[in-house]
């Protein structure tokens, strides 16, 4: 089981969603940093589950309990360890589901991989749950990232076919913007698209069914430099991380995919010296990474994430107990769409990548 990542900043996760407990212990943080744990629980509170009718209605207070590495609020440099309690578990809604395998779900590959002995209740560790000590740490990194100048945000950039507008398309992004993102419900640029959004869920949901969609990260105040080519180019660093997250099933860079239908002339971002003599480019299609190496624009990247697999709706699969097909309709308490409490977890697995990366001592500086 690889719950193991990192070079400067290592983390190890550790839990089930209808275990005991989860949690996280991360190792190299610089001893003195001030953790501002209120801060802490507003992210953490961003992403929980049960809050509001978007979710799912399992309902978890999300408390961080520190065990280690935390002293009068600051760190001490020793591994800091943070556990969070399973309250509201409710097992009985997978007993059918140890045999009856969830199209879309990771109940069939983590049998095989683990011969049987995965803990299948509530998805075990394969849960969205195992996100909220994710959440912790890059709410740490976060205020890390804080002092260095550089701010991580993210909107939803989609849900089914409704778009908001790109951070490509605005003018300016200011701090101001990311901070009232973290007070909405669904950060859009275009809050218009805020009612239409929220009733495609609700009208997934009440069919039985369940919606994907887009979310766009953004970092603001990376300076030029940081980053290697080949393997651990920034794209690597940051797309490994993003991949670690269930339910994201794609990530491009800047305009993307999209770059591919460019002409180089239309791809490439001209260079200028903004009125404070500062390198800038025009435009931004490589999504501030070049080389593997940032260049001191936004670094810009969209993820792509499924639509939950646990759905009411009848759909065909397999009894493995029985070695028959079968027919399921997933019961329980299941998000209909993960959008919007997927997007603190890439702001946070973003603000520890770019954490690693920076302690890495590889800057020009
Ligand atoms: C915050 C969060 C909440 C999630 N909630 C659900 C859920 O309620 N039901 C479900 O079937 N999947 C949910 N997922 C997705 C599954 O955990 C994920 O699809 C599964 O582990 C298989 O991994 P994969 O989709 O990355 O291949 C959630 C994921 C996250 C990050
Ligand atoms: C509890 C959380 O979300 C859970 C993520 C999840 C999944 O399959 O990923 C399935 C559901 O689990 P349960 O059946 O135990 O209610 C969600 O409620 C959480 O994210 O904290």
């Amino acid at each position: 089981m690889s719950g193991i990542w990192g070079k400067n900043v290592q983390v190890s996760i550790f839990g089930e969603s209808h275990g005991v407990a989860i949690g996280i212990t991360i190792n190299g943080l610089p001893p003195g940093l001030e953790v501002d744990m209120e801060q802490v629980l507003f992210e953490m509170a961003r992403r929980a589950p049960g809050r509001n009718e978007l979710t799912t209605p399992r309902k978890e207070k999300d408390q961080p309990e520190i065990l280690s590495g935390l002293l009068d609020g600051k760190t001490t440099g020793a591994p800091l360890t943070a556990i969070i309690w399973n309250t509201n578990t409710r097992s009985k809604d997978y007993s059918l589901l140890k045999n009856v395998m969830r199209p879309g779900q990771a109940d069939y590959p983590g049998r095989v991989r683990y011969k049987g002995h995965n803990d299948h209740r509530g998805s075990g560790h394969f849960s969205g749950r195992i996100t909220a000590p994710l959440v912790f740490a890059g709410a740490i990194c976060k205020q890390w990232l804080a002092q260095k100048g550089v701010t991580v945000g993210a909107h939803i950039q989609s849900i089914g076919m409704i778009e908001d507008e790109s951070f490509a398309d605005q003018k300016e992004v200011t701090l101001e913007q990311i901070r009232s993102f973290k007070e909405q419900q669904l950060p859009l640029f275009n809050v218009e698209k805020e009612t239409e959004m929220k009733d495609l869920i609700v009208e997934a949901k009440e069919d039985g069914d369940s919606v994907g969609g887009v979310v766009e990260t953004f970092v603001l105040g990376l300076d030029a430099g940081y980053g290697n080519p080949f393997f651990d180019s920034v794209e690597s660093q940051l797309a490994h991380l993003v991949f670690a997250v269930p339910a994201i099933k794609g990530i491009e860079f800047g305009t993307g995919f999209d770059i591919a239908k460019m002409r180089g002339s239309e791809a490439n971002d001209e260079y200028y010296y903004d009125e404070h003599g500062q390198i800038k480019t025009r435009s931004n299609n490589n999504g501030g990474i070049i080389g593997g190496i940032t260049y001191g624009m936004p670094v810009v990247f969209r993820a792509a994430v499924k639509p939950p697999a646990s759905i009411k709706k009848k759909q065909q699969t397999i009894n493995v107990e029985e070695g028959k097909a079968a027919e399921l309709e997933v019961e329980g308490r299941h998000d209909p769409c993960i959008v919007p409490r997927v997007l603190p977890v890439l702001e946070a697995v973003t603000a520890l990548g770019l954490m690693d990366l920076m302690m890495g001592g590889q800057h020009h500086e």
